[in-house]
């Protein structure tokens, strides 16, 4: 996806925020544009209190002045606004690509609505050829990759199950102290069994299966911004 589109995604989406509003920062390079076009707002005296969903996404925010909060804090926000590595017709998301999957999924979840940024392409069918990222606890590494690989063999996965490594090489650590398993499905048929299949294994912490989260959807095209969902 070029990044021209996602900024168009994300400079669409800053008509969900209004002075005043408490704000969820997604992660990843179409939410740090979002990140960039609020950062400018709020040098010109636009008001928010927003927690992000990473570290890079709060030194980000830090470097702009954007005031951050926690969700220790504040228990409730008005809106998030994120990127999205796959978007169905029922707006249920694949997320986690970035890493940063669960911090996301607890910041949606607190806010009244998530709208999701990202280019067409992003549009699917199906979900299932992205591979799914699962956050695993480190503890019992190998007994939890067994159950996620009989879930998988349930599931008729096509694809295989890895262990993220990052650009070091080592195993991918998420902010929360986590690796990530990468599972490729091919296909996922019913997103909701597998969503509750994978948070049945103790080591699960959490899966990039976003389902009845995502309220809207700015998604960019050489042609112009869609929306999907309820925009403002
Ligand atoms: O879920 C995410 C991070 O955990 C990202 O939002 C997702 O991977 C999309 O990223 P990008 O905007 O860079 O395509």
């Amino acid at each position: 996806m070029s990044d021209d589109l996602k900024k168009q995604a994300a400079k669409a989406a800053m008509q969900e925020v209004r002075s005043g509003m408490r704000i969820g920062l997604g992660t990843g390079s179409t939410a740090k544009h979002f990140v960039d076009y609020l950062g400018a707002e709020v040098a010109n005296g636009f008001e928010c209190l927003c927690v992000p969903t990473s570290e890079a996404t709060a030194a980000q925010a830090r470097s702009l002045n954007i005031p951050l909060t926690t969700l220790d804090e504040i228990d409730a926000l008005d809106v998030t606004v994120d990127g999205a590595d796959e978007i169905d017709s029922n707006q249920v998301l694949i997320k986690g690509g970035g890493g940063a999957l669960l911090r996301e999924k607890i910041v949606a979840a607190a806010s009244a609505k998530m709208v999701v940024i990202a280019d067409t392409s992003k549009i699917v069918d199906q979900l299932g050829a992205f591979p799914l990222p699962i956050e695993v606890n480190k503890f019992g590494l190998g007994a939890t990759t067994n159950l996620v690989k009989k879930i998988m063999n349930d599931f008729k996965a096509q694809g295989d199950l890895v262990l993220r490594a990052g650009s070091d090489g080592q195993p991918f650590e998420t902010d929360g102290g986590h690796f990530i398993l990468d599972a490729s499905f091919g296909r996922i048929s019913d997103a909701k069994a597998l969503s509750s299949a994978l948070l049945e294994v103790p080591g699960v912490v959490q899966h990039g299966l976003f389902i009845n989260l995502c309220a809207a959807a700015y998604l960019a095209s050489p042609e112009g911004v869609v929306t999907m969902g309820e925009t403002v």
